[in-house]
């Protein structure tokens, strides 16, 4: 059994399935807390409850089981936590998390990047930032974890063609995605994401640096700066140590942001990639040929239904995906297969010449 106060970790995000979830978990200590996991450092873990962030210790025989599950903490993570005699606080278990943004990473393995994350804002810059692929590439990750994509486009006050730009990547990204041209810095222009700020609601921030992502925290949790980490909602104006990496919003909602997040190449994998992407898998079914790359056979169906950027790109991230999920030996065996075809080749060029 675990005590809890809802509505004080309600502003750290607490979803009602880790609530009901908490509740089931055997503990033996009757001081155990339900706590939020807002940093990951090399020697400790920064856990927030809703007023305080402390740092806490990992319970070897949880390390064990973790590692076993293959899964390390995460922040966004819940965990159950209790003191010990000499007050450090022991995170002695860990609950399944409702979703996970991962990446693949460059040896291939899944690296997590944040839990129960609801919303992630898709922050790009209509300036020199605009990219229609690299934001292709954000978007079949955070889909593949079955997180609420939002495309916040930057700097709308001073890019040129904003209404072109809007309408090219409407006609790119899938239908349901919502897509918003705002000046970040204006409490008027950013209002317009209230459907997705509502109480326990949590969002991630993805874009590149200098897209606007620190301009739209501040302005979507101007209280709290302004308050410099007061407590919000009770009125009793308790201080607070406010994780720099936990930010709460006057709505009720709260932004991870951490460094792991910000510094993150999108890498997807075929898998993930599907999710931006079912359209062409829809209409590669249709096509009339079986083996068709949709490259440049004539009458494919899918080259004539899609915008030949999108489907360059799609090609692309896919050949990348291909090349993470290959183990170092098959790298080393494809190229030396292709080093026998190319010289096999140029064996038969010589042929010619002779
Ligand atoms: N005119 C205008 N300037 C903006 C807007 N959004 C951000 N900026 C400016 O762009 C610069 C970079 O914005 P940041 O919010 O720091 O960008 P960031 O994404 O947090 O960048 P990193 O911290 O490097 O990841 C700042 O000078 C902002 O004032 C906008 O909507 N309009
Ligand atoms: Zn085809």
């Amino acid at each position: 059994m675990i005590a809890f106060d809802f509505a004080q970790l309600r502003l750290i995000g607490l979803q009602q399935a880790i609530a009901s979830a908490a509740t089931q978990l055997e503990l033996s200590s009757p001081t155990a807390q339900l706590l939020r996991v807002c940093a990951v450092h090399r020697d400790s873990i920064g856990v927030h409850d809703g007023i305080l962030e402390q740092p806490a210790q990992i319970l070897p025989r949880l390390l064990h089981q973790l590692q076993v599950q293959d899964h390390i903490l995460t922040v966004g993570d819940w965990v159950a936590a209790e003191p010990d005699a000499h007050a450090t606080l022991w995170i002695t278990a860990h609950l399944s998390p409702v979703t996970q943004i991962a990446r693949r990473g460059n040896d291939g393995r899944r690296q997590l990047l944040a839990s129960n994350v609801d919303t992630a804002l898709l922050v790009m810059g209509l300036d020199e930032d605009f990219n229609p692929r690299r934001l292709e590439r954000y978007l079949s990750i955070v889909l593949a974890a079955q997180v609420s994509p939002v495309v916040v486009l930057s700097k709308a006050d001073v890019a040129d063609d904003v209404p072109g730009k809007l309408a090219q990547l409407r006609q790119r990204l899938p239908p349901h995605v919502p897509l918003f041209a705002i000046d970040t810095r204006h409490a008027y222009d950013v209002a317009i994401l209230a459907p997705w700020l509502g109480a326990g609601q949590t969002l991630v921030l993805l874009g590149s640096s200098g897209a606007g992502k620190s301009s739209l925290t501040n302005t979507l949790c101007a209280t709290e700066q302004a308050t410099n980490g007061v407590r919000h909602g009770d009125g009793r104006g308790r201080h607070t140590t406010t994780a720099r990496s936990l930010h709460l919003c006057a709505s009720g909602a709260c932004i991870i942001d951490t460094p792991g997040l910000r510094s993150w190449r999108a890498d997807a994998d075929a898998d993930t990639l599907a999710a931006t992407f079912d359209d062409i898998a829809a209409l590669a079914a249709t096509c009339q040929f079986r083996d068709c790359r949709h490259a440049s056979e004539p009458g494919c169906a899918v080259r004539g239904a899609v915008d030949a950027d999108r489907l360059r790109n799609y090609h692309k991230l896919l050949r990348d995906a291909r090349r993470i999920e290959e183990t170092p030996l098959e790298r080393i065996a494809a190229r030396a297969r292709w080093k026998t075809v190319l010289k096999a080749g140029l064996e038969r060029g010589k042929d010619k010449r002779r």
